[in-house]
């Protein structure tokens, strides 16, 4: 069901208060054709509320040629700011961007990041965004785990299925995504709320195995039966499997590029009001996932891009990969069990 504008507005006065949205702040609200019109309209109203200096820039859809999927992470990280030099100095002279078409993973994100500004990503349903509106206690979990991770040198995984996974932590940035661009230079995505890292350069090693009932995005499906992913050297090797495991290979093998198959960021899901039961629940073109992304103890894994870790491996194929049921410990310290969060400062 949808949500109202008035409630919508009032969500968005809300995280922009967090995001700590100042009077006289310069916004600019980055839209292309795709974006869901309420998304953009009510972010506007909110700042302008707000007293921020408020630019609207609107840019043409692009990738449809190239892309075999319309979700916007299902190819990421070329954007309409590509040769756009007028766009990225307006998203530069902002002092906060509020992204509804996907900069993400882009080299032009980075660069507008490091002047300063601060970019919240808003792309999922508004009745999403609004049952997982950002709190104070959401972003206070996310940085117990953050503060968990950047102590860690190593992550290992199990699970009763089968997954044997580890990796050495320490040589990329913690990734903190708890709904809020609340610092200079920060970038989030409303709504989210996990903690992970990228694995070392060529030290994640071993096996995971994607249950009956773990999710495939940007595939939005669910997997009907078990897929072994085998792991060496910080690239997947290996899918094993039937149907889910065919549909993995052929989507990667269409990009043509051996980057894909890199590890990427590795972590864990926070989010209380998530839920693993969402994605079945929509059309799957209706939305990013971030349920999916963000359910409360999963084992979040992905595959390809790092540039969003400062390195430079910008393949457009991107997967993430939330199981359920598996245990994440950190040098040691169980950090989720059997799919449960252990630490209380992170429940
Ligand atoms: O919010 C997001 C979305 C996709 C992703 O890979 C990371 N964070």
């Amino acid at each position: 069901m949808a949500i109202s504008d008035v409630q919508f507005f009032q969500g968005w006065k809300q995280v922009l208060g967090m995001c700590n949205l100042k009077p006289g702040e310069q916004v600019t609200i980055l839209t292309s054709d795709d974006s869901n019109p309420q998304i953009a309209s009510m972010a506007r109203l909110a700042a302008s509320d707000i007293g921020a200096v408020v630019s609207v820039l609107n840019l043409a859809p692009m990738n449809g040629e190239k892309a075999i999927s319309r979700d916007k992470s299902g190819y990421i990280g070329k954007t309409p700011l590509e040769g756009n030099s007028a766009a990225l100095a307006c998203l530069k002279a902002s002092d906060m961007v509020i992204d509804t078409i996907q900069l993400l993973f882009s080299k032009e994100q980075e660069e507008v990041l490091k002047t300063g500004a601060r970019m919240l990503l808003a792309v999922e349903p508004p009745e999403v965004m609004m049952r997982m509106i950002p709190t104070p206690e959401d972003k206070a979990r996310v940085l117990a785990a953050a503060k968990k991770i950047g102590a860690a040198k190593k992550m290992t995984v199990t699970s009763a299925a089968g997954t044997d996974f580890s990796c050495d932590i320490g040589q990329y940035p913690v990734l903190t995504q708890y709904g809020l661009a609340d610092e200079p230079g920060r970038w989030d995505h409303w709504p989210s709320c996990f903690a992970a890292t990228w694995p070392n350069e060529e030290s994640a090693e071993g096996t995971i195995v994607i249950d009956e009932g773990d999710i495939l995005l940007p595939f939005k499906m669910y997997a009907r039966e078990p897929v072994t992913v085998t792991i060496e050297k910080g690239v997947i090797r290996d899918i094993k499997g039937g149907f889910d495991a065919e549909f993995m290979r052929k989507f990667m093998e269409s990009f043509n590029d051996p980057r894909a198959y890199a590890m990427a960021h590795v972590g864990w899901g926070l989010h209380t009001r998530a839920h693993w039961t969402v994605l079945g629940l929509y059309n799957p073109e209706a939305q990013l996932g971030m349920d999916a992304r963000s359910f409360a103890g999963n084992f979040l894994w992905s595959s390809g891009p790092n540039t969003e870790a400062g390195g430079d491996r910008d393949v457009p194929c991107h997967l993430d990969i939330p199981l359920r049921n598996c245990s994440l410990s950190l040098d040691g310290e169980a950090m989720t069990r059997n799919g449960e969060v252990v630490n209380a400062d992170q429940r």
